[in-house]
């Protein structure tokens, strides 16, 4: 990629605790306050212990896992910074995954209508898409992020030593975004994310290729924060991706998101051989390697209704459009794409026969 910016307050560094100390600094004594869920308090406070001592730092910790991704976690924080007297000089570290990045934004962004936070990510996910560009909030009503703010971070502290704990399952998680970010923007980034080495991983290329994952998510950020325009780009996968997620939630099985959106993405590229000119052997090469390394969230015909009705509050609708972005070859998109009923199930079909079908065979 040749015109990748990246934000300045991005800052890649295995000594985070040097870099949070440059931060918290900055701000009034008693004033800092911590963010963390069950999961990450454990292996992640011990390389921040010495800031957190150092400046007296107060801490909360949410449950962990997506079905806290409540308003009743929000209302822990806002409890939690009102009892410690937080204002709006205030600064709320979230250290954590996608899910906490996300709330913990949300909380800082509406406390007093708004204090300063800094993100820590803890996962692959948050590190290459949630902990960046100012999406912020909650779920709600079975709706994913169905409540929430734009509001950037201060600034947000990448450590690729905090992945060696994680499990596969996670990691392929976080992998999904950084595979949609080489499809819709960069071919080289694609290609070098399919030749990675996953089963003995590297952690210094590893960090270069979250490099280049950040830049394409930074680039669609700093082009259109609010998301009217590019930077719905971004949201490829996620038309599908999330009815299934929440779909998926709300019938008792539940899926990481990542896995979420590479099934979106593939009902999506379907959509986008069928409305834009994606090559079918493309579409079918492409699906096969998601469903070999991601297996599959099994679906029945008599679950599209449900999904399809999902997918009618996705964020990116206008009227009673639903609105895809769609993706005509790799590393380009096309926003805005209305599909119809009828090719949504289509599409629907088409996922629910991957890893059936021969990858050779006709549309
Ligand atoms: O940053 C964006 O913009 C995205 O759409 C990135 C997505 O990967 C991310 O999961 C996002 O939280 C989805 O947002 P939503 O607006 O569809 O809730």
């Amino acid at each position: 990629m040749t015109d990748s910016k990246v934000h300045s307050n991005i800052i890649f560094s295995q000594q985070i605790d040097v870099e949070l100390r440059k931060i918290v600094q900055k701000y009034p004594a008693g004033k800092v306050f911590l963010l963390t869920d069950q999961t990450a308090a454990g292996f992640c406070l011990p390389l921040i212990q010495s800031v957190i001592d150092e400046f007296s730092i107060r801490m909360v910790a949410i449950p962990s896992g997506e079905e806290n991704k409540n308003i009743q976690s929000v209302g822990l924080v806002w409890d939690f910074l009102s009892n410690y007297g937080a204002d709006r000089k205030s600064l709320l570290i979230n250290i954590g995954g996608g899910m906490l990045t996300d709330l913990g934004g949300f909380a800082a962004s509406t406390f007093k209508r708004g204090l300063d936070f800094v993100n820590i990510p803890t996962t692959l996910l948050a590190q290459v898409d949630a902990s960046l560009g100012g999406k912020t909030g909650f779920n709600f009503n079975g709706l994913k992020n169905e409540i929430g703010v734009f509001m950037e971070p201060n600034s947000v502290i990448i450590n690729v030593n905090f992945l060696k704990t994680i499990d596969q399952a996670n990691f392929l998680s976080g992998y999904a975004e950084m595979l949609k970010h080489g499809l819709i923007k960069s071919r080289e980034h694609w290609d070098e994310l399919l030749t990675f080495d996953m089963e003995s991983i590297d952690y210094d290329a590893l960090q270069e290729i979250i490099a280049h994952s950040v830049a394409v998510k930074e680039w669609h950020v700093l082009n259109d924060l609010t998301e009217q325009n590019i930077r719905k780009a971004l949201n490829f996968g996620h038309t599908v991706g999330h009815a299934f997620e929440s779909y998926a939630m709300k019938t008792g099985r539940p899926i990481l998101h990542g896995h979420a959106v590479v099934y979106g993405m593939i009902a999506e590229l379907y959509l986008s051989a069928k409305q834009c000119g994606l090559g079918i052997d493309e579409l079918n090469s492409i699906s096969s390697w998601m469903i070999a390394r991601y297996g599959k969230f099994e679906i029945q015909e008599s679950d599209f209704e449900a999904l399809y009705q999902l997918m009618t509050h996705d964020k990116k609708n206008e009227g009673k459009r639903i609105n895809f972005t769609l993706i005509p070859e790799i590393g380009k998109v096309e926003i805005n794409v209305d599909c119809s009923k009828e090719l949504i199930i289509e599409a629907l079909n088409y996922y629910k026969s991957c890893g059936l079908r021969d990858s050779s065979s006709e549309l």
